[in-house]
C-alpha cells in the first residue's frame, strides 16, 4: 500500500513527521506500506510555482492514498489566487474527486476539562460531521471581482450544488448513520437560500431508501448554536461545504482543541486523502509546540477507511488514549495537573504507547 505524504506549510511538516512516525513504528511490526514525500501549497509554489505541482498530483493519483498536513502562511497572502496555497488544496480534493469530509468531533474523557463546556455538556460526545467538499460556493462559477455600471466594483461567488453531488454524499451520510446511531441531522439555510431550499428537497428523498434513518433538518445559525448548547443531540450532520468548515471548526473545540479533530477525505471507492481538520497554524510553526494528534488520528482514518485495517486504526487509538490517559498534553489541550510536551515528545508518547 502507497501512501502520498504531504506535508505542506507551517505547522504542517511537524506534525505529519509524528504521524508518519507512528505508521513506521507500525511497518516495523508488520504494517505493508510505502511512504513517498511531495510538495504542496506554499511549498510546490517555493519549489515549483504551483501549489499542486503535477508531480504531486501525479503521486496522489498512483498512491492508495494521501497524508497531508496543512497549507497557507502569510507570505503568501498577496499572490493572485491561482498560485495560493489553499488553491492547490482544493485542487487536489476536486482532482481525487473527494466529495465526502469525515470529521468526527469525539470527547476522549482525558479532555473533559480541556473542553470549553461543561463536563456533562460534553462527556460521552461523539457526533460524524459530514462536510461536502468539492462542490458549493467554494467551486461555483462565475466567482470574480467585476466593475458594476455605476463603477463601483464587487467581490462576488456562486453557490450551486447540482442533485447528483446532493445525492451521493447523503447517500454516504445515511450510510454513516446507519452504522452508527441512526440519526442524521441535515443542515442548510433553506429558509433564505435556493441551493438550500433544493439540498433539503433531494436529502428528503434519499431518506426514502433509509427508512431506519430518523433524518431531521435544521437551519445553519440554530445548528452553530445547537453544537454549543446541547451538542449531545446530534449523531452525523450532514451539510454544505462551507457550513460544514465552519461548524467543524465550531465542533473541534468540544473536544478540547481544533488539533484533536482528524478528518478523512473520501472518493466513491473509499480512497482518500487524510489530513487534519486545523490549518498551518502559522502563528506557531517552528516552535515545536503543535499538537499532532489530529494528524496522527488521520492516520487511523486512513487504516480504517483506505486500508479496511480496523486492526492497526483502532491501536493507533487506542495508543492516543494511553498517552492522554498518562497525562501527556500539548499546550492547546494543557489543564492544571497533566504535563506539557511539545509536538515531537507526543509523537514520541503515542509510539511508545502503541
Ligand atoms: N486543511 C488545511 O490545510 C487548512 C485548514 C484551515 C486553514 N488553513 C490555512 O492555514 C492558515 C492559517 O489559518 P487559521 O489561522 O485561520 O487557522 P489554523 O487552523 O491554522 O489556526 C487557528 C488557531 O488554531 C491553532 N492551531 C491550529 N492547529 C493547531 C494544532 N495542531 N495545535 C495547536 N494549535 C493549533 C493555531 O495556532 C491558531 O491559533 C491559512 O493560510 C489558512 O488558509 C489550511
Ligand atoms: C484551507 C481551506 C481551503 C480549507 C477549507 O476551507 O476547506 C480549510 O479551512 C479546511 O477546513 O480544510
Ligand atoms: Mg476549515
Amino acid at each position: 500500500m502507497k501512501i502520498a505524504v504531504l506535508p505542506g506549510d507551517g505547522i504542517g511538516p511537524e506534525i505529519v513527521a509524528q504521524a508518519t512516525k507512528v505508521l513506521e513504528a507500525l511497518r516495523s511490526d508488520g504494517l505493508k506500506i510505502e511512504m513517498e514525500h511531495a510538495y504542496i501549497g506554499g511549498a510546490g509554489y517555493d519549489a515549483a510555482g504551483d501549489p499542486l505541482p503535477e508531480a504531486t498530483l501525479k503521486l496522489a493519483q498512483e498512491s492508495d492514498a494521501v497524508l497531508l498536513g496543512a497549507v497557507g502562511g502569510y507570505q503568501y497572502d498577496n499572490l493572485p489566487r491561482p498560485m495560493r496555497p489553499e488553491q492547490g488544496l482544493l485542487r487536489i480534493r476536486k482532482g481525487l474527486g473527494l466529495f465526502a469530509n469525515l470529521r468526527p468531533a469525539l470527547l476522549y474523557p482525558e479532555l473533559a476539562s480541556a473542553s470549553t463546556l461543561k463536563p456533562e455538556v460534553v462527556s460521552g460526545l461523539d457526533i460524524m460531521i459530514l462536510r461536502e467538499l468539492t462542490g458549493d460556493i467554494y467551486f461555483g462559477q462565475p466567482r470574480g471581482i467585476r466593475t458594476l455600471e455605476n463603477g463601483e466594483r464587487q467581490g462576488f461567488d456562486t453557490m450551486h450544488y447540482s442533485e447528483s453531488e446532493i445525492r451521493r454524499v447523503a447517500h454516504v451520510g445515511f450510510q454513516i448513520a446507519m452504522k452508527r446511531g441512526k440519526k442524521l441531522c441535515s443542515v442548510d439555510k433553506a429558509n433564505v437560500l435556493d441551493t438550500s431550499m433544493f439540498w433539503r428537497e433531494i436529502v428528503t428523498e434519499v431518506a426514502k431508501e433509509y427508512p431506519q434513518v430518523e433524518l431531521s433538518h435544521m437551519y445553519v445559525d440554530n445548528a452553530a448554536m445547537q453544537l454549543v448548547r446541547a451538542p449531545k443531540q446530534f449523531d452525523v450532520i450532514l451539510t454544505g461545504n462551507i457550513f460544514g468548515d465552519i461548524l467543524s471548526d465550531e465542533a473541534s473545540m468540544l473536544t478540547g482543541s481544533i488539533g484533536m479533530l482528524p478528518s478523512a477525505s473520501l472518493d466513491i471507492n473509499n480512497k482518500g486523502m487524510y489530513e487534519p481538520s486545523h490549518g498551518s497554524a502559522p502563528d506557531i510553526a517552528g516552535k515545536d509546540i503543535a499538537n499532532p494528534l489530529a494528524t496522527i488520528l488521520s492516520a487511523a482514518m486512513m487504516l480504517r477507511y483506505t486500508f479496511n485495517d480496523e486492526a492497526n486504526a483502532t491501536r493507533i487509538e487506542n495508543a492516543v488514549k494511553r498517552a492522554l490517559a498518562q497525562g501527556y498534553r500539548t499546550g492547546d489541550i494543557y489543564t492544571e495537573g497533566t504535563k506539557k510536551i511539545g509536538c515531537n515528545a507526543m509523537g514520541d508518547a503515542v509510539v511508545a504507547a502503541l
